[in-house]
C-alpha cells in the first residue's frame, strides 16, 4: 500500500463542517493529510500523522480539494479569436457564432480532437482543477455529437449532451424537425456516452417550449438535467431548470427577483461563469452576493469554448467573482470547490475528508485568500487528483 504524508500545510480547506468551528470552508491551520493508494486516509494536526512511503513538505503553503469544472466545451476545433476581437471592438455577441465552430469540429477528426481537447485538460490540470464536466454541443448531427462525446468520455465520466445548442444552418427552415431529431435519433446515439443533457435557452437557440421537451426526452431516457440559462437577457431558462429539477442552471447573468427565489427556493444549482461576461464584454455580471444572500447554491466555473470564454482558469474565475459578482473569497473558493461538486451532484469531491479519493490542489501562498488577491499569478497545481 503506497502512501504519502503531506505535511506542514499552512492552511487546509477541507469544506468539511466537523472542521474548523463555523468556517464556511472548514478551515485547518498547521494541518497535515496522509493519501493511502489515493484515497484520503487521515487528516490532522501537522507532524502529528505516522510515518508514510513519502512525505512532502508544504513549507506552510495552502492546500484545497482540487478545484470542479462543472461547465466546459473542451472538445472542438476552429479558431474564433478574430469574433473575439471584432467583440472588443465593439460587435455584441450572438448565438450564431456558434456554427462557426460546428463547421470546424465537423471537419476533424477524434484524435485532432482528442489532442487538442488533451491540451486543454492539462492546462486546467496544471491551474488546480481535478474534475472537468465535458458537453458536446459542437457537432448538431448524429454522427458528430458521438465523435465529440466519445473523445469526452476519454476525459471525464461526467459528459453532457448538449445537441440543443443552437439549430444547424442545414435545419433553419425546419426548427422542429431538429428539436425532434435531438429528442429522438441523436438522444439516442448520445444517451449511452453521458450522464447529462443541456439546452441552450436563448433567443437564436432554443425557446421554453423546445426546452422543456428536450429536457423530458433527457430526463426519459435516464439523464440529469442541466440548462445554460439567462446568459445574454432574462427569460425563461432559470425558471424552467428550477421546475424540472435540473442540477444546475448555468450563467445566470440576467436574473429578475422571481428567478433568484426559484433558485432559492428549489435544489438546482446556480452555475457562474463571469469568464464568459468578461469575454462578451457583459455590461453586467451574475449578482453572486444576492444569490448567496437569497440562499441559492452558487458554483463557479469555467465554461472554457471558443466562444465566449476561452480559459481553463479556475483561479481566474474566482478572482472574477470575488471581484464582479461580489462574493468573498472564502465564498468564490467554496463556490469552485464544494459548489461545483454539488452542481454535479457529487459528494466524493469537492472537500477533503477521510474516505474520499484525495484530489487535492496546492496554492503557492500561506491562505486561499491568495487566490483572487494575486489575479493570472499560477500559484495553485494539483498535488494529488484520482477523480476521472
Ligand atoms: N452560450 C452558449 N454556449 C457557450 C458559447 C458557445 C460559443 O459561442 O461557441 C457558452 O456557454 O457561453
Ligand atoms: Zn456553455
Amino acid at each position: 500500500m503506497a502512501s504519502v504524508l503531506y505535511d506542514n500545510i499552512g492552511e487546509l480547506v477541507t469544506n468539511d463542517p466537523t472542521h474548523g468551528g463555523a468556517s464556511l470552508l472548514g478551515l485547518r491551520r498547521d494541518a497535515a493529510v496522509v493519501v493511502e493508494d489515493g484515497v484520503v486516509a487521515w487528516v490532522g494536526a501537522a507532524g502529528g500523522a505516522s510515518p508514510a512511503d513519502e512525505r512532502v513538505d508544504l513549507l506552510g503553503r495552502c492546500v484545497l480539494p482540487a478545484f470542479v469544472d462543472g461547465h466546459t466545451h473542451l472538445v472542438f476545433d476552429g479558431d474564433r479569436a478574430q469574433e473575439f476581437a471584432a467583440r472588443m471592438a465593439g460587435e455584441p455577441y450572438a448565438a450564431g457564432g456558434i456554427r462557426t465552430t460546428v463547421a470546424a469540429t465537423r471537419a476533424a477528426s477524434a484524435e485532432a480532437l482528442l489532442a487538442s481537447a488533451t491540451t486543454r485538460l492539462d492546462e486546467a490540470r496544471r491551474q488546480g482543477t481535478g474534475l472537468v464536466e465535458v458537453k458536446s454541443g459542437y457537432g448538431l448531427d448524429v454522427e458528430t455529437e458521438v465523435k465529440m462525446l466519445q473523445v469526452a468520455r476519454q476525459l471525464t465520466d461526467e459528459t453532457t449532451f448538449l445537441g440543443a445548442h443552437v439549430v444547424p444552418a442545414e435545419w433553419q427552415h425546419d426548427p422542429d424537425g431538429y428539436v425532434g431529431l435531438v429528442c429522438g435519433e441523436m438522444l439516442d446515439a448520445c444517451a449511452p456516452l453521458v450522464r447529462w443533457i443541456d439546452v441552450f435557452v436563448e433567443d437564436g437557440a432554443f425557446g421554453a417550449e423546445a426546452a422543456r421537451a428536450i429536457l423530458r426526452a433527457g430526463q426519459a431516457a435516464g439523464l440529469g438535467l442541466r440548462v445554460h440559462a439567462n446568459q445574454l437577457r432574462p427569460g425563461p431558462g432559470v425558471r424552467l431548470a428550477c421546475e424540472l429539477g435540473a442540477a444546475s442552471a448555468d450563467h445566470c447573468t440576467h436574473l429578475t427577483d422571481a428567478d433568484v427565489q426559484a433558485l432559492a427556493d428549489s435544489g438546482t444549482v446556480a452555475t457562474l461563469v463571469p469568464g464568459a461576461d468578461f469575454s462578451t464584454r457583459s455590461p453586467v455580471y451574475p449578482d453572486g452576493r444576492k444569490l448567496w444572500d437569497a440562499g441559492a447554491t452558487v458554483a463557479l466555473a469555467t465554461d472554457c469554448n471558443p466562444g465566449t470564454s476561452y480559459t481553463t482558469s479556475m483561479p481566474f474565475v474566482i478572482a472574477l467573482a470575488v471581484r464582479e459578482c461580489h462574493l468573498t473569497p472564502s465564498e468564490a473558493v467554496w463556490a469552485a470547490t464544494a459548489g461545483a461538486a454539488r452542481s454535479l451532484r457529487r459528494d466524493d469531491v469537492g472537500r477533503v475528508a477521510v474516505g474520499d479519493a484525495a484530489a487535492l490542489t496546492v496554492v503557492d501562498a500561506p491562505t486561499h485568500l491568495h487566490l483572487a488577491y494575486r489575479p493570472a499569478v499560477p500559484l495553485t497545481r494539483v498535488l494529488a487528483a484520482t477523480t476521472p
